[in-house]
Protein backbone atom coordinates (compact mmCIF):
# COMPACT_ATOMS: atom_id res chain seq x y z
CA UNK A 1 0.00 0.00 0.00
CA UNK A 2 1.32 3.87 -0.56
CA UNK A 3 1.48 6.50 1.85
CA UNK A 4 -1.39 8.14 3.24
CA UNK A 5 -2.63 10.97 1.49
CA UNK A 6 -5.31 14.03 3.05
CA UNK A 7 -6.60 15.62 -0.18
CA UNK A 8 -8.84 18.97 0.89
CA UNK A 9 -12.26 19.27 -1.11
CA UNK A 10 -11.63 22.69 -1.94
CA UNK A 11 -15.60 22.86 -2.30
CA UNK A 12 -15.76 23.75 1.22
CA UNK A 13 -13.02 26.61 0.30
CA UNK A 14 -13.47 30.22 0.97
CA UNK A 15 -14.25 31.04 -3.05
CA UNK A 16 -13.52 34.21 -2.47
CA UNK A 17 -10.07 33.96 -1.98
CA UNK A 18 -9.63 30.62 -3.29
CA UNK A 19 -6.36 30.78 -4.45
CA UNK A 20 -4.99 32.35 -0.76
CA UNK A 21 -7.09 29.44 0.68
CA UNK A 22 -5.78 26.58 -1.15
CA UNK A 23 -2.45 27.65 -0.65
CA UNK A 24 -2.48 28.02 3.25
CA UNK A 25 -4.24 24.31 3.50
CA UNK A 26 -0.98 22.91 1.21
CA UNK A 27 0.98 24.96 3.90
CA UNK A 28 -1.30 22.99 6.69
CA UNK A 29 0.86 19.68 5.31
CA UNK A 30 -2.04 18.52 2.74
CA UNK A 31 -0.95 16.14 0.03
CA UNK A 32 -3.44 17.21 -2.95
CA UNK A 33 -6.04 19.81 -3.28
CA UNK A 34 -9.19 17.39 -4.48
CA UNK A 35 -11.44 19.67 -6.96
CA UNK A 36 -14.67 18.97 -7.27
CA UNK A 37 -16.76 19.60 -10.38
CA UNK A 38 -20.01 19.45 -10.35
CA UNK A 39 -22.09 20.32 -13.69
CA UNK A 40 -26.11 20.94 -12.84
CA UNK A 41 -26.94 17.50 -14.79
CA UNK A 42 -24.90 14.65 -13.30
CA UNK A 43 -25.30 15.68 -10.06
CA UNK A 44 -27.73 18.45 -8.55
CA UNK A 45 -25.29 21.54 -8.20
CA UNK A 46 -22.80 24.18 -10.09
CA UNK A 47 -19.03 24.23 -9.22
CA UNK A 48 -16.02 25.15 -11.11
CA UNK A 49 -14.65 24.20 -14.57
CA UNK A 50 -11.09 24.25 -16.14
CA UNK A 51 -10.39 28.00 -15.74
CA UNK A 52 -10.36 27.68 -11.54
CA UNK A 53 -8.02 24.53 -12.10
CA UNK A 54 -5.96 26.92 -14.34
CA UNK A 55 -6.29 29.97 -12.15
CA UNK A 56 -4.71 27.86 -9.34
CA UNK A 57 -2.06 26.72 -11.53
CA UNK A 58 -1.36 30.31 -12.54
CA UNK A 59 -1.42 31.59 -8.56
CA UNK A 60 1.30 28.98 -7.93
CA UNK A 61 -0.07 26.08 -7.03
CA UNK A 62 2.22 23.15 -7.78
CA UNK A 63 0.52 20.19 -5.59
CA UNK A 64 -1.23 17.69 -7.40
CA UNK A 65 -4.43 18.30 -8.26
CA UNK A 66 -6.92 15.69 -8.20
CA UNK A 67 -10.26 16.76 -10.11
CA UNK A 68 -13.56 14.55 -9.44
CA UNK A 69 -16.01 15.08 -12.62
CA UNK A 70 -19.00 14.52 -11.71
CA UNK A 71 -20.61 15.25 -15.27
CA UNK A 72 -21.85 14.09 -17.90
CA UNK A 73 -21.19 13.46 -20.79
CA UNK A 74 -17.36 13.12 -19.73
CA UNK A 75 -14.87 13.21 -22.30
CA UNK A 76 -14.88 16.95 -23.88
CA UNK A 77 -13.64 18.07 -20.25
CA UNK A 78 -10.68 15.78 -20.22
CA UNK A 79 -8.74 17.87 -22.45
CA UNK A 80 -9.42 20.86 -20.91
CA UNK A 81 -8.72 20.34 -17.33
CA UNK A 82 -5.29 18.08 -18.58
CA UNK A 83 -4.84 21.86 -20.40
CA UNK A 84 -5.48 23.39 -17.50
CA UNK A 85 -2.90 21.25 -14.79
CA UNK A 86 -5.12 18.79 -13.36
CA UNK A 87 -2.60 15.41 -12.47
CA UNK A 88 -5.48 13.36 -11.90
CA UNK A 89 -8.57 13.48 -13.56
CA UNK A 90 -11.36 11.05 -12.31
CA UNK A 91 -14.85 10.30 -13.48
CA UNK A 92 -18.11 8.15 -12.90
CA UNK A 93 -18.05 4.77 -15.27
CA UNK A 94 -22.10 4.81 -15.24
CA UNK A 95 -21.64 8.73 -17.06
CA UNK A 96 -19.47 7.42 -19.87
CA UNK A 97 -20.24 5.31 -23.17
CA UNK A 98 -16.95 4.33 -23.51
CA UNK A 99 -15.75 3.60 -20.03
CA UNK A 100 -11.95 2.27 -21.40
CA UNK A 101 -11.91 4.81 -24.29
CA UNK A 102 -12.75 7.65 -21.35
CA UNK A 103 -9.78 6.17 -19.03
CA UNK A 104 -7.25 5.95 -22.61
CA UNK A 105 -8.18 10.00 -23.36
CA UNK A 106 -7.13 10.75 -20.08
CA UNK A 107 -3.69 8.88 -20.02
CA UNK A 108 -3.33 10.23 -23.60
CA UNK A 109 -3.34 13.32 -21.94
CA UNK A 110 -0.83 12.79 -19.84
CA UNK A 111 -2.83 12.60 -16.42
CA UNK A 112 -3.34 9.88 -13.66
CA UNK A 113 -6.83 8.02 -14.26
CA UNK A 114 -9.78 7.09 -11.97
CA UNK A 115 -12.92 5.70 -11.65
CA UNK A 116 -15.39 6.98 -8.97
CA UNK A 117 -18.45 4.86 -7.65
CA UNK A 118 -21.22 6.48 -5.84
CA UNK A 119 -22.88 4.53 -2.34
CA UNK A 120 -24.96 2.53 -4.80
CA UNK A 121 -22.56 1.83 -7.72
CA UNK A 122 -22.01 -2.05 -8.18
CA UNK A 123 -17.89 -2.29 -8.26
CA UNK A 124 -18.38 -4.49 -11.18
CA UNK A 125 -17.14 -1.82 -13.17
CA UNK A 126 -13.45 -2.66 -12.59
CA UNK A 127 -13.60 -6.33 -13.63
CA UNK A 128 -12.10 -5.08 -16.77
CA UNK A 129 -10.70 -1.66 -15.81
CA UNK A 130 -8.92 -1.83 -12.62
CA UNK A 131 -5.37 -3.12 -14.22
CA UNK A 132 -5.85 0.06 -16.34
CA UNK A 133 -6.31 2.76 -13.82
CA UNK A 134 -4.60 4.49 -11.17
CA UNK A 135 -6.86 5.28 -8.47
CA UNK A 136 -10.56 3.66 -7.17
CA UNK A 137 -12.51 6.57 -5.85
CA UNK A 138 -15.48 5.63 -3.28
CA UNK A 139 -17.86 8.02 -2.68
CA UNK A 140 -19.11 7.48 1.21
CA UNK A 141 -21.99 10.32 0.51
CA UNK A 142 -24.32 10.34 -2.43
CA UNK A 143 -22.40 13.19 -4.72
CA UNK A 144 -23.21 16.97 -5.06
CA UNK A 145 -22.76 18.63 -1.51
CA UNK A 146 -20.32 18.81 1.38
CA UNK A 147 -20.94 18.64 4.42
CA UNK A 148 -22.89 15.08 4.42
CA UNK A 149 -22.64 12.11 6.96
CA UNK A 150 -20.46 9.26 5.88
CA UNK A 151 -21.95 6.39 5.17
CA UNK A 152 -21.01 3.23 7.24
CA UNK A 153 -21.71 0.42 4.43
CA UNK A 154 -18.89 2.59 2.44
CA UNK A 155 -16.43 0.57 4.95
CA UNK A 156 -16.93 -3.26 3.74
CA UNK A 157 -16.83 -1.67 0.09
CA UNK A 158 -13.42 -0.44 0.60
CA UNK A 159 -12.36 -3.34 1.95
CA UNK A 160 -13.93 -5.57 -1.07
CA UNK A 161 -11.84 -3.11 -3.35
CA UNK A 162 -8.38 -2.76 -1.07
CA UNK A 163 -8.93 -7.12 -1.41
CA UNK A 164 -9.34 -7.15 -5.05
CA UNK A 165 -6.18 -4.76 -5.63
CA UNK A 166 -3.89 -6.64 -2.99
CA UNK A 167 -4.79 -9.99 -4.56
CA UNK A 168 -4.00 -8.73 -8.24
CA UNK A 169 -0.49 -7.37 -6.89
CA UNK A 170 -1.84 -3.62 -8.21
CA UNK A 171 -0.97 -0.52 -6.91
CA UNK A 172 -3.70 1.18 -7.28
CA UNK A 173 -4.76 4.09 -4.95
CA UNK A 174 -8.06 3.52 -2.95
CA UNK A 175 -9.62 7.14 -2.15
CA UNK A 176 -12.54 7.98 -0.16
CA UNK A 177 -14.76 11.00 -0.27
CA UNK A 178 -17.37 12.23 1.93
CA UNK A 179 -18.18 12.77 5.75
CA UNK A 180 -14.04 11.91 6.38
CA UNK A 181 -13.42 13.15 9.80
CA UNK A 182 -10.97 13.26 12.92
CA UNK A 183 -12.96 10.48 14.23
CA UNK A 184 -13.59 8.49 11.79
CA UNK A 185 -10.58 8.59 9.13
CA UNK A 186 -9.02 5.75 11.77
CA UNK A 187 -11.49 3.14 11.11
CA UNK A 188 -11.59 4.22 6.92
CA UNK A 189 -8.10 3.27 6.67
CA UNK A 190 -8.25 -0.07 7.96
CA UNK A 191 -10.97 -0.57 5.93
CA UNK A 192 -8.09 -0.20 3.30
CA UNK A 193 -8.35 3.15 2.37
CA UNK A 194 -5.08 5.13 1.62
CA UNK A 195 -6.19 8.57 0.17
CA UNK A 196 -8.74 10.60 2.78
CA UNK A 197 -10.77 13.38 0.75
CA UNK A 198 -12.22 15.76 3.41
CA UNK A 199 -13.41 19.01 2.97
CA UNK A 200 -15.96 20.29 5.61
CA UNK A 201 -13.80 18.93 8.75
CA UNK A 202 -10.73 21.21 7.27
CA UNK A 203 -11.71 23.65 5.65
CA UNK A 204 -15.02 24.58 8.51
CA UNK A 205 -11.88 24.69 11.11
CA UNK A 206 -10.20 27.95 12.25
CA UNK A 207 -6.91 26.24 12.04
CA UNK A 208 -6.38 23.63 9.56
CA UNK A 209 -2.91 22.46 10.50
CA UNK A 210 -3.95 20.99 13.38
CA UNK A 211 -6.91 19.04 12.02
CA UNK A 212 -4.69 17.69 9.58
CA UNK A 213 -2.53 16.87 12.30
CA UNK A 214 -5.43 15.10 13.91
CA UNK A 215 -6.17 13.14 11.30
CA UNK A 216 -2.33 11.68 10.72
CA UNK A 217 -2.45 11.27 14.26
CA UNK A 218 -5.44 8.95 13.86
CA UNK A 219 -3.71 7.42 10.44
CA UNK A 220 -0.24 6.64 12.91
CA UNK A 221 -2.03 4.33 14.54
CA UNK A 222 -3.12 2.01 11.70
CA UNK A 223 -1.31 -1.34 11.85
CA UNK A 224 -0.36 -1.75 7.83
O1 LIG B 1 -17.47 15.26 -3.94
C1 LIG B 1 -17.91 15.61 -2.88
C2 LIG B 1 -19.36 15.79 -2.70
O2 LIG B 1 -19.97 15.47 -3.89
C3 LIG B 1 -16.97 15.76 -1.75
O3 LIG B 1 -15.65 16.01 -2.17
C4 LIG B 1 -17.34 16.67 -0.65
O4 LIG B 1 -16.99 17.99 -0.98
C5 LIG B 1 -16.63 16.28 0.60
O5 LIG B 1 -17.00 17.19 1.59
P1 LIG B 1 -17.11 16.75 3.11
O6 LIG B 1 -18.14 15.63 3.18
O7 LIG B 1 -15.76 16.28 3.53
O8 LIG B 1 -17.55 17.99 3.78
Amino acid sequence: MQPYLIAPSILSADFARLGDDVAAVLAADADVVHFDVMDNHYVPNLTMGPMVCKALRDYGITAPIDVHLMVEPVDALVPQFAKAGASIISFHPEASKHIDRTVQLIKDHGCQAGLVFNPATPLSYLDYMLDKIDLVLLMSVNPGFGGQKFIPATLDKLAAVRKLIDSRGLDVRLEVDGGVTIDNINAIAQAGADMFVAGSAIFNTDNYADAIAKMRQQLALVAR
